[in-house]
Order: structure tokens, then sequence, then C-alpha cells
């Protein structure tokens, strides 16, 4: 397993050409939100807003539509219950699509992860987080044909996987992997990310980020950073490592971090990490 180290940031974090607009930085929409878990799609979005995502739209319950207007007006608002053909070309002309963070787990949130997962074409990036990996463990629904990218905690890994939280090695959890064909990002206070290509290991993080929301926020800057940065495993580990490493620094005079507080130091993180 490699290290990953401050590297993978200025590796990843390109500087913005003149020439470029919104476009150029990626379309992301982002699923999930029921009525009790509003809080963990807008942490969501704003992870991605702040990661510097082009045009971001959420789908999420319409109780939530109001407190995200106002905590985040950069992000467009989309009904989940909305008639299909606005919601189809809302995730066919995503770039990245991120579902899972407060889905829930009810019969409304699997028909939608299966009608979401029906449209989604090759091309397209899909981050699978929280309830979505739950969803897929209890229930069948198939898999799109697109690169797929899972960040489950411990326990939603076992449910997934069926590889217990004590037996979740290097060995096993790769084999895992390669029948998925995904990225998996096994989070813990080590997090580790299986690709492809190889096995990584983030050196960082602090028992300060153990608070709900954390993971949700994770999602989000991968839906940000693989929506503009060109190699899509180096853009999961540059999110990976960047969320630690913010947290670290906030954690030096902090007991602990709040997701928002990750969040709104990105646009300066991502600014002094920057390279051509
Ligand atoms: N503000 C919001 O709207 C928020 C909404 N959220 C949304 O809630 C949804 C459900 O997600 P979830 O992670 O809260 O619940 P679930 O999938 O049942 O897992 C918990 C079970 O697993 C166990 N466990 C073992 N190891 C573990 C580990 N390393 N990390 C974590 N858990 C571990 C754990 O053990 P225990 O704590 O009981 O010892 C417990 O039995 C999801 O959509 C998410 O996005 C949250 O983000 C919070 C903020
Ligand atoms: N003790 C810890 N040390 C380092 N990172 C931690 C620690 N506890 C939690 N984290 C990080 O916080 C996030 C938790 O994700 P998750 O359980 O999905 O949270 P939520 O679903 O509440 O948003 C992960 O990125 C994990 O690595
Ligand atoms: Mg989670």
């Amino acid at each position: 397993m490699k290290r990953l180290d401050q590297s993978i940031l200025t590796n990843t974090i390109r500087i913005r050409p003149d020439d470029s607009y919104k476009g150029t930085y990626g379309r992301v929409t982002l699923v999930g939100g029921n009525q009790n878990f509003g809080g963990a799609i807008i942490m969501a979005s704003e992870a991605t807003v702040y990661s510097g995502a082009g045009l971001v739209t959420t789908l999420t319950h319409p109780d939530n539509s109001a407190a995200l207007h106002a905590r985040l007006p950069e992000a467009m608002f989309a009904d989940v219950f909305m008639e299909s053909t606005p919601f189809d070309s809302l995730i066919q002309s995503a770039d990245v699509v991120v579902i899972g963070p407060g889905l829930g787990e009810g019969p409304e949130s699997v028909n939608l992860l299966r009608n979401v997962f029906h449209l989604i074409t090759p091309d397209q990036t899909v981050v699978i987080d929280g309830s979505a990996i739950t969803i897929l463990a209890t229930h069948s629904v198939a898999l799109p044909d697109a690169r797929l990218i899972f960040t489950p905690h411990q326990m939603e890994w076992q449910r997934l996987s069926g590889i217990k939280i004590t037996d979740q090695t290097e060995a096993a959890n790769q084999a895992v992997r390669d029948q998925l064909n995904a990225t998996v990002v096994l989070k813990s206070h080590r997090t580790e990310i299986y690709t492809a290509n190889g096995i990584y290991q983030n050196p960082l993080g602090t028992p300060a980020q153990a608070t709900g929301g954390m993971g949700d926020t994770l999602a989000g800057m991968i839906g940000g950073f693989t929506a503009q940065f060109a190699n899509t495993d180096n853009a999961v580990m540059a999110a990976v490592y960047a969320h630690s490493a913010i947290a670290e620094l906030l954690a030096q005079n902090q007991y602990v971090v709040l997701p928002t507080q990750i969040i709104r130091q990105l646009p300066q993180f991502m600014h002094q990490h920057q390279a051509n």
C-alpha cells in the first residue's frame, strides 16, 4: 500500500486557464437528502461548489429547497419527485453524479436510485455514498456502466462487500474492488483508496473529524474534484488528502472540526496547492 503525500495536491489541482468559463469546470448533479437528512445533501452540495465545480444542481426532497437556497444560492435545486423529462436531462447532462448522502433507505429512495442508475451513460462518473451503498447491499439494483466511485465507511463496506470490519484486509478489499470494477474509498481514521492501478493510504486525519456530515462533505468534494481534474483516481486521492489536511490544520486550535468549516477553507486551501 502506498502512502499519499502532499504531492497529490500539486499533481492534481490545476491553475485555472484565463480563457475558461463555468462549463470548463464540470456539471455535477447531487441526489439525496430525504425529509430527515436534508443536511447531508446540503453539506455535500456545498463541498462540491466550494471545490470549484462549474455548475451544481441538487436533486432533493422539496422540504430541503428553502434551506439549500438560503445556504447555497450558487446551487440549482430540483425536486426529486419532478416529472421524468427534466429529471432525465438533469442526470444525463451531468459530468458527475453524486448519489446517496442523506438519501434514506425507504421504497422511494430505492426507486430513485434505480431510476438514476438507469439513466447513467458510460462517459459519466458516479460517486456512490451513504444510503446508496446500503441500498445496493440490501436490494437488487443493477450498477450502471460508468466510472464508479464508492465511498463507504467500514460498516457500509461490510454490508456491500460481505467482508466483516475485522476481516477488511488489503487483499480481501481489493478482490471485491476488482469485482465492482470501481474506485473504493474505504473511510476510517486512516482512509484507504482502492483503484484499478494500486492501493493508497491517506496518512492524515484527526479524531476531531468524527462528527456527522464529515463523509457527506468528502463525497461532495470528490464530486467537485472529479468534475474538474482530468485523472479521476488522482482527483479522488487529492480530495481525500485535502479533506483531512484542512481538518488537521483546523484541529490545531479546535476540539472538533465541523464539516462546514472544512468546506469554507476549500477555496483558500486549493489556491495554496494549485500548480501548472
Ligand atoms: N445531517 C445529516 O443529514 C446527516 C445525515 N447522514 C446520513 O445518514 C445516512 C445513514 O448514514 P450513517 O453512517 O449515519 O448510518 P449507517 O449507514 O447505519 O451506519 C452507522 C452504523 O454503522 C456502524 N459503524 C461501524 N463502523 C463505522 C464507521 N467507521 N463509521 C460509521 N459507522 C460505523 C455504526 O456503529 P455504532 O455507531 O452503532 O457503534 C452504526 O451501527 C446516510 O445517508 C448519511 O449520509 C449522516 O451523514 C449524519 C448526518
Ligand atoms: N478518528 C478519525 N480520524 C480521522 N478521520 C476520521 C475519524 N473519524 C471519522 N473520520 C472521517 O470522517 C468521515 C466519516 O464519514 P461517514 O461515516 O460517512 O460520515 P457521515 O455519513 O456522517 O457524513 C470519513 O472521511 C472518515 O475518514
Ligand atoms: Mg456517510
